[in-house]
């Protein structure tokens, strides 16, 4: 079977996928896996962190689905909800600027900033975080919270805190950035079995009550240069640790770029940042 799919490419802060619009073109679900691993492959595909579709849904104005570059499903992606917002208004999905996405895990409030029928920049508001360990979900007594909770892995003694945006993440502290064992445990700390789904995987610095410099492992992708649930996971662990203050904005250095996050006196995150169109196209596919 041969398939032309046509796609858009775009990013926030160099986390990048391959959109496909299901308003105008239909893939079967059987084929989903498949494909987002044969996109993102940079040899003999596209080449992206994975693929994000945005669909139809009774339930919101917009949907997105995200599958990483294994071919496995994610449940939400922050950087794909700010380019979800951009297409859906610049394409004419959505004729509003604010308006609401479904995601396999929630459904989310977008604002996209409009310059001349373009948008550069979307803020989310992401909803609450999921702190119960059972829930993240991180195998153990349950609890309602696991703050900097001792995580021994290969003779190194970590100390995880566990934060679920719609997603698992496990964040850890370093002292430097540049040192984080990001590719060193990054994978192994993915596929541990204290996490039953696998988890995202963040080690961040605290620069000061207003700046955290972040670096990330992501679940099915690998290190990205960018993460944004992970990047609201990185505010809500820094401040149940007590390192920043709550109802704040705090400014996540990524490798990507910054991002703009604040846990306000609602219990909401709301991530603020860029979205960025790369290339649109056609993908052949074939099996
Ligand atoms: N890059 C995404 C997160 C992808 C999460 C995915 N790796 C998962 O399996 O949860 C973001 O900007 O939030």
């Amino acid at each position: 079977m041969s398939l032309e799919i046509p796609f858009i490419k775009m990013h926030g802060l160099g986390n990048n996928y391959i959109y496909i619009d299901l308003f105008r073109y239909t893939l079967e679900e059987k084929l989903l896996s498949e494909v987002a691993m044969k996109v993102s492959d940079p040899n003999i595909g596209i080449g992206s962190d994975g693929m994000i579709l945005i669909h139809p849904t009774n339930k919101a104005d917009v949907g997105m689905r995200i599958f990483n570059k294994d071919g496995s499903e994610g449940k939400n992606c922050g950087n794909g909800l700010r380019c979800t917002a951009k297409y859906a208004y610049e394409s004419g999905i959505v004729q509003k600027t604010h308006f609401l996405i479904e995601t396999k895990s929630r459904i989310v409030e977008a604002e996209v900033l409009v310059n001349d029928g373009k948008v550069d920049e979307v803020t989310i508001d992401m909803g609450k975080p999921t702190l119960r360990r059972s829930l993240i979900p991180m195998l153990g007594l349950d609890s309602e919270q696991v703050v900097q909770e001792p995580f021994p892995i290969e003779n190194n003694m970590l100390y995880v805190t566990g934060v679920s945006m719609g997603n698992p993440h496990a964040v850890f502290f370093v002292e430097d950035i540049t040192q984080a064992p990001l590719y060193e445990l990054g994978e192994k700390i993915e596929k541990d079995p204290r996490f039953p789904e696998r988890v995202n995987v963040e080690f961040i610095e605290i620069m000061n009550e207003k700046e955290i410099n972040f670096r990330v492992w992501e679940r099915g992708s690998g290190v990205t240069q960018a993460c944004g649930t992970g990047a609201c996971a990185a505010v809500v662990a820094a401040t149940l640790s007590k390192y920043i203050p709550k109802n704040q904005q705090i400014t996540i250095h990524l490798q990507g770029g910054d991002l703009f996050i604040k846990w306000d006196e609602n219990g909401h995150v709301w991530m603020t940042g860029e979205a960025k169109t790369i290339a649109t196209g056609s993908f052949y596919y074939h099996n």
